[in-house]
């Protein structure tokens, strides 16, 4: 069935050039020129979209605020915001108030019909993805029953389906590339790649190579940058205040012109790429002792996310300690245990400036390294002294003075000698029997049991 697709303007030459294109396209359309007869329009039958001018003169609710009751109406409807020259920053809050994308005057109408077929595709796949999860029950990558938590899945939601940039910030390990992901995957985009670059640890002098790719002196491609890797899809550039300014000012020109040069490189490449960026830092105050570009800023950051620190939404830990222990189990193979109370209750009250990530790593440790019964909980002796010190009567605990020394890499290695050693002695020393039931090769088996100091 085609589309239908209700075209509101009180301009009658905008309107019927609006609905005009897309006919020709094989859309199906209806005309509103006022929010009364726009409302109406809706009420009557459901469009499959609206394309919605933000001055509405002479009528009684505004743009913005005919956006708002439609969405009120049909949070899923996809809404593309027309906008004169000059109104983009209302263009934009329609965005954070869940308009689609926006399409500014005077426009092109390829323009026009890519923005309309994006939002269509981008409305059906998350039609798609929402009854798919309801069929198969798959819970949110992103675990957490906090009312920060609930905000933060809402909003990646909202802004999963616009084309916009997003600017994520927050402390290390809270979960902003856990964000990026989600908002990827929930995109019209999620079939095409999702490429981080991590200003933070690339050095200046790499940097451009790994954005915009090399040339050779003939003009031929040695290497693809990131830029073109994430083609179709989204380029996360995370800890983007890392950036050296040089190479802000080549990415502010990427975003401006739509398209780059590689290095060595003459011709220009153009891409379509979604850029989401991350920060740990106060980019603001960086922008203040000049480390930052306040171009930049704006155009990376349409709209903003903030992913709270552990700290804020410590209700989220038992949620989040219960998810990792069975993560951590079923990707290692470590045994799944019980978290007693009183340990949750440190893990509970500590505060993690390491975020999310810290506690997850904690976690795997205490799997690891916890000894005693393997079905009985882990108690709060058992915690790494750092994490148990936090606990009145625990502070010169020694029980757990081994395990906060151990890098988490040696603790996988134990770990893993252990499990083997136990396997060998079950196959009573049989290197074969216990390599055909740890899925290795004999071979591989022997060397690994070399490296571990097992043979
Ligand atoms: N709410 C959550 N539910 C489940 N896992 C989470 C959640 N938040 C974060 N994680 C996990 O915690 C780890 C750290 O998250 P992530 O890498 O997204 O943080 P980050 O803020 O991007 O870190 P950095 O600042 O170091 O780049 C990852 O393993 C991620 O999957």
């Amino acid at each position: 069935m085609a589309h239908d697709i209700l075209v509101v303007d009180d301009e009658k030459d905008i309107r019927e050039l609006i609905a005009g294109i897309l006919d020709d396209e094989g859309f199906g359309t209806r005309t509103a020129s006022c929010s009364d007869t726009a409302l109406a329009a809706f009420k009557a039958r459901r469009p499959s979209l609206v394309i919605l001018d933000i001055w509405l003169q002479g009528s009684k609710l505004d743009g913005l605020a005919v956006l708002d009751a439609l969405k009120e109406m049909d949070p899923d409807l996809p809404v593309v915001i027309i906008s004169g020259h000059g109104n983009i920053e209302t263009a934009v809050s329609a965005i954070k108030r869940g308009a689609y994308d926006y399409i500014e005057k005077p426009f092109k109408s390829d323009r026009l019909i890519l923005i309309v077929e994006r939002a269509l595709e981008a409305s059906s796949l998350r039609r798609e993805n929402r009854e798919l999860k309801q069929k198969t029950g798959t819970p949110d990558g992103m675990v957490g029953n906090s009312s920060a938590a609930h905000q933060l899945r809402q909003a990646i939601d909202r802004i999963a389906i616009t084309n916009s940039r997003v600017m994520i910030s927050g402390p290390s390990g809270s979960g902003k590339e856990l964000a990026a992901r989600m908002i990827h995957d929930m995109s019209p985009r999620a079939k095409s790649p999702f490429v981080v670059i991590n200003a933070a640890t690339i050095t200046p002098e790499r940097m451009e190579e790994e954005l915009f790719g090399i040339e050779d002196d003939a003009g031929n491609l040695r290497k693809v940058g990131a830029l073109e890797e994430a083609h179709g899809g989204t380029l996360y550039l995370d800890e983007v205040g890392d950036m050296p300014m040089e190479t802000q000012g080549k990415i502010l020109r990427v975003l401006v012109e739509q398209s780059f040069s590689r290095l060595n490189g003459a011709r220009k490449v153009q891409v379509d790429v979604r850029i989401l960026s991350s920060t740990a830092k106060d980019l603001e105050a960086e922008i203040d002792v000049g480390r930052f570009r306040q171009d930049l800023f704006h155009r990376l950051g349409v709209v903003p996310l903030r992913v709270p620190g552990l700290a804020e939404r410590r209700e989220d830990i038992p949620t989040l300690v219960g998810f990792f222990v069975q993560q951590v189990s079923s990707a290692s193979g470590i045994p799944m245990r019980e978290i007693g109370g009183d340990a949750m209750a440190v893990l509970q009250t500590h505060d993690w400036p390491g975020n999310v990530r810290q506690l997850r790593n904690n976690v795997e440790r205490l799997l690891i390294l916890a000894r005693g019964d393997a079905d009985s909980p882990i108690t709060a002796d058992l915690l790494p002294a750092e994490v148990g010190a936090m606990l009145p009567g625990l502070a010169s605990n020694g029980g757990g003075e081994h395990l906060m020394s151990v890098p988490l890499r040696e603790a996988r290695e134990i770990f893993e000698r252990d499990y083997l050693q136990a396997q060998i002695k079950r196959f009573d020393g049989n290197i074969s029997r216990t390599a055909e039931f740890v899925g290795m090769e004999r071979s591989a088996l022997h060397r690994k049991l070399k490296t571990l100091g097992l043979s």
